[in-house]
């Protein structure tokens, strides 16, 4: 589960797990595990206490969104959402129009509880779509459900939902990705998130490809699946915000813009990522924190002291900035010369990307945009975002020593 909160002065978002899946699907190498007992009581008290906790360590006042993540977030009873959602509304505002949204698994026990779960407070759900390939994906759905449970969450949340569909798959070819396609976006609301399979160390599906019992498309193939998809989505008036991410009527997740824009997120759950000032603590700089993988022993720490954290790190002025530009160059809209001012007061985005001879081939060669506007990628520049990345990265580590003295307290967005 991930919660996104908004204090007067400074952007948080929360990010809150639910760990457990009924099974593992072949490719996926997520942070889940198979429930081997009914623990939803003290998984539920756990998320509550450390969201108590976190929240007060991040002094924020108001919550702007909540998302519960996953593993299979539709496996916890509505009940435990509700009591999150309580637990937040106790201590900070959570305002009536707050985004909340929830992974669904299109199984009949996930879509019997979607009343429910809007009834527990959430209005937007993110529903994992895969149509073909079930058996080799290790999925525990059929399509049939797929488009039951897209239905029946359309008619909930109406111009809230989002529908996840992976492409790259074992066996799948252009043409039968864009039929694939075309059914969905029949079916389908106004987000949509498409994902390409990556093939994760230590999956069923990564041993099966590397002993050659099934094949993945190639390169040249998925980079194709990816371009038609985009045109596709366009035609039939998605507008892409994100290099995975696509919404018509403004539909886009504003959950997820809050990472994109760089803003500070508190992670609950087993596995969780946050990137917060903890000003309650006495902190002056945005940690990056992670916690405990393990629901069992996540649970004892929360029990023992109230929070699961096992990694926090206090960010340096160059590594938020280097999060500022991963994250805002995934967006079409790029970085804004007023947002960059943010992080970077002292160094325009001009100053340190505007004389590199390697960012002037970028953008003479059309992958790049710097203008009155901010730096953002091209259409085709999008595609090829990780080695335009790896550039302006390295830009950001020549120019801004770590020396530099980073105030969280500038921002104010
Ligand atoms: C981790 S799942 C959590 C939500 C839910 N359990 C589900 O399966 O939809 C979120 C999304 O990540 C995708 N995903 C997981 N492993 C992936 C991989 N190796 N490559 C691409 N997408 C992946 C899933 O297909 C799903 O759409
Ligand atoms: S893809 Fe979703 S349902 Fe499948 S194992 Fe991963 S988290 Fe669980």
């Amino acid at each position: 589960m991930i919660l996104t909160l908004v204090k007067l002065r400074h952007s948080v978002a929360k990010s809150c797990t639910w760990p457990y899946c009924l099974r593992r699907c072949s490719y996926c190498n997520f942070n889940k595990y198979i429930p081997r007992e009914d623990n939803h009581r003290v998984m539920t008290e756990c998320l509550q206490r450390e969201t108590e906790t976190l929240l007060r360590l991040s002094q924020v006042s108001c919550i702007t969104s909540v998302f519960f993540g996953g593993g299979t977030p539709s496996l916890a009873p509505p009940s435990s959402i509700a009591a999150v959602l309580e637990s937040v509304s106790r201590q900070v505002t959570l305002p009536d129009q707050a985004e909340v949204s929830l992974e669904v698994n299109p199984t009949p026990a996930g879509m019997s509880k979607l009343e429910d779960y809007c009834q527990a407070g959430v209005n937007r759900f993110s529903i994992g779509v895969q149509d073909a390939d079930l058996e080799v994906l290790g999925r525990d759905h059929s399509s049939c459900q797929a488009l039951q449970t897209i239905e029946e969450a359309q008619r909930l949340c109406p111009g809230r939902v989002s529908v996840d569909v992976m492409f790259g798959r074992p066996g799948q070819s252009v043409k039968s990705w864009e039929e694939e396609l075309s059914e969905l976006l029949k079916v389908c609301d106004d987000h949509v998130s498409l994902y390409q399979l990556t093939l994760e160390r230590g999956t069923q599906l990564f041993k099966k490809v590397q002993r050659g019992d099934l094949t993945v498309p190639t390169e040249d193939q998925t980079a194709q699946m990816y371009q038609s998809a985009r045109r596709f989505l366009q035609q039939r008036g998605f507008e892409q915000y994100e290099v995975s991410n696509f919404a018509r009527n403004n539909a886009a997740s504003l959950h997820n813009l809050s990472y994109w824009k760089g803003r500070q997120y508190i992670g609950v759950g087993p596995g969780a990522h946050g990137r917060f000032v903890p000003l309650g603590g006495g902190g002056v700089g945005r940690e990056a924190r992670t916690q405990t993988m393990e629901p069992d022993v996540w649970i004892r720490e929360v029990q023992q002291r109230g929070h699961g954290t096992r990694r926090r790190m206090e960010l340096s002025c160059v590594e938020v900035l280097e999060e500022v530009l991963v994250m805002g160059m995934r967006m079409t809209e790029g970085i804004s010369h007023k947002h960059w001012e943010l992080f970077s007061p002292q160094l325009s985005l001009r100053d340190v990307f505007g004389t590199s001879t390697r960012v002037r081939e970028l953008l003479q060669n059309g992958q790049l945009i710097l203008d009155d506007r901010g730096l953002r990628c091209s259409w085709e520049g999008l595609a090829l975002l990780d080695r335009s990345l790896n550039i302006v990265i390295t830009l950001v580590f020549f120019h801004l020593p770590d020396a530099l003295e980073y105030h969280e307290s500038l921002p104010t967005f």
